[in-house]
């Protein structure tokens, strides 16, 4: 028995000569930029050219592109560790906005000739603008590659033990350091999103929700050990809050130690180590805070592979998808 994993991420760009239109795939993407498909085109270049500059500096930090890429590689060689016991797994790598895309991906996949496929994506929490568009981006991509093996999906795994076993274990580990500066403050952050998709119903923010009360319940934290807030906001647009940058200013106000958790991430790349790392932690010294810790992504913590193994097996297993996994044939 032959089974593909496709894992789904955002993807980043390679090198400086790719930030631009790495950035123009992202702002065309219709689940991105919410306008009509005429001015999108446009708009996404113009976009894309004005948002370069300030991209390539932060890419820059990390040596002109991101480490994405690799760190979901190792995560795809974990999991497939994990599931020898399967038989032949393979665990291939799509991105949306960068390489690899879905059109490089499908047609691998398809000459691995599987007996069925996991759509796995590598966001914990749902949102329209990640995991849907991916997707509806593999789907298209699938289709045209003629891929016809029997396909599964896992949607989302907010609470899932594994992850949230991983994430509280980082966490803890950092927690003493933390404490021993001062007062502390936990900083769940996650990616934001424009304000008018979460009312239009997207559940990220939500399922952001359910992954930070399954690790503080694992932490034994009280209401005012943290707080949940959203980094990463990109444009003129509302995004939802607290924004993590004025919560690292008030806890360092208050004479507070903070500790940086990022719950939406799983590897590193340009917003946990440039953003969470080096941009937030210079604000945080700035106003004058007594600590600044950051716990690190769960990337191949045996923990999180576990749990991603345990989807996989519980997505497999007939009539066993669990509420947020659903099967589909493609
Ligand atoms: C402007 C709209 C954006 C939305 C909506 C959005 C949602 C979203 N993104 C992630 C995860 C990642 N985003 C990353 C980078 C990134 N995101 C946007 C814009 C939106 N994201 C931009 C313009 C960029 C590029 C960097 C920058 O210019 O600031 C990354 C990192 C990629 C890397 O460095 O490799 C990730 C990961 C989630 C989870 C999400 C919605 C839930
Ligand atoms: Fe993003
Ligand atoms: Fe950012």
């Amino acid at each position: 028995m032959r089974t593909a994993i496709v894992l789904f991420n955002l993807g980043g760009p390679d090198g400086p000569d790719s930030v631009e239109p790495f950035l123009r795939n992202l702002f065309s993407d219709p689940a991105i930029l919410r306008v009509p498909g005429l001015f999108r085109g446009l708009l996404a270049r113009l976009i894309a050219r004005r948002r370069a500059p300030v991209a390539k500096a932060v890419y820059d930090k990390l040596g002109g592109g991101s480490p994405l890429l690799p760190n979901t590689q190792a995560q795809a060689r974990a999991l497939e560790t994990e599931l020898e016991d399967l038989g032949e797994v393979r665990c291939f790598v799509t991105m949306r906005y960068w390489k690899p895309f879905a059109d490089e991906t499908a047609p691998e996949v398809k000459r691995f000739a599987p007996d069925r496929i996991i759509l796995l994506p590598l966001y914990p929490q749902f949102s329209t603008t990640t995991t849907e568009s991916a997707f509806a981006d593999w789907n298209r991509a699938a289709t045209l590659a003629g891929v016809t093996a029997r396909t599964f999906t896992i949607r989302d795994y907010p609470a899932e033990e594994g992850f949230v076993a991983a994430v509280s274990r980082l966490t803890a580990e950092m927690l003493p350091q933390a404490r021993a500066a001062g007062p502390t403050k936990i900083l769940f952050s996650a990616h934001g999103l424009p304000k008018k998709i979460v009312q239009a119903g997207d559940p990220y923010a939500d399922q952001v929700g359910s992954s930070v009360r399954a690790v503080a319940a694992r932490l034994g934290l009280t209401p005012e050990d943290y707080e949940i807030c959203f980094q990463s906001r990109v444009g003129p647009l509302e995004w939802i809050g607290p924004y993590t940058d004025e919560e690292i200013v008030r806890a360092a106000q208050a004479g507070q130690s903070i500790l940086l958790v990022p719950i939406a991430f799983v590897s590193e790349h340009s917003e946990t180590l440039v953003e969470l790392d080096i941009e937030y932690r210079h604000l945080a010294e700035r106003e004058g805070a007594v600590g600044y810790f950051r716990v690190p992504t769960v990337g191949t913590a045996p923990e999180f592979i576990a749990g991603l193994g345990g989807l996989v097996r519980q997505a497999l297993q007939p009539g066993g998808s669990s509420t947020s996994s659903s099967r589909m044939r493609s």
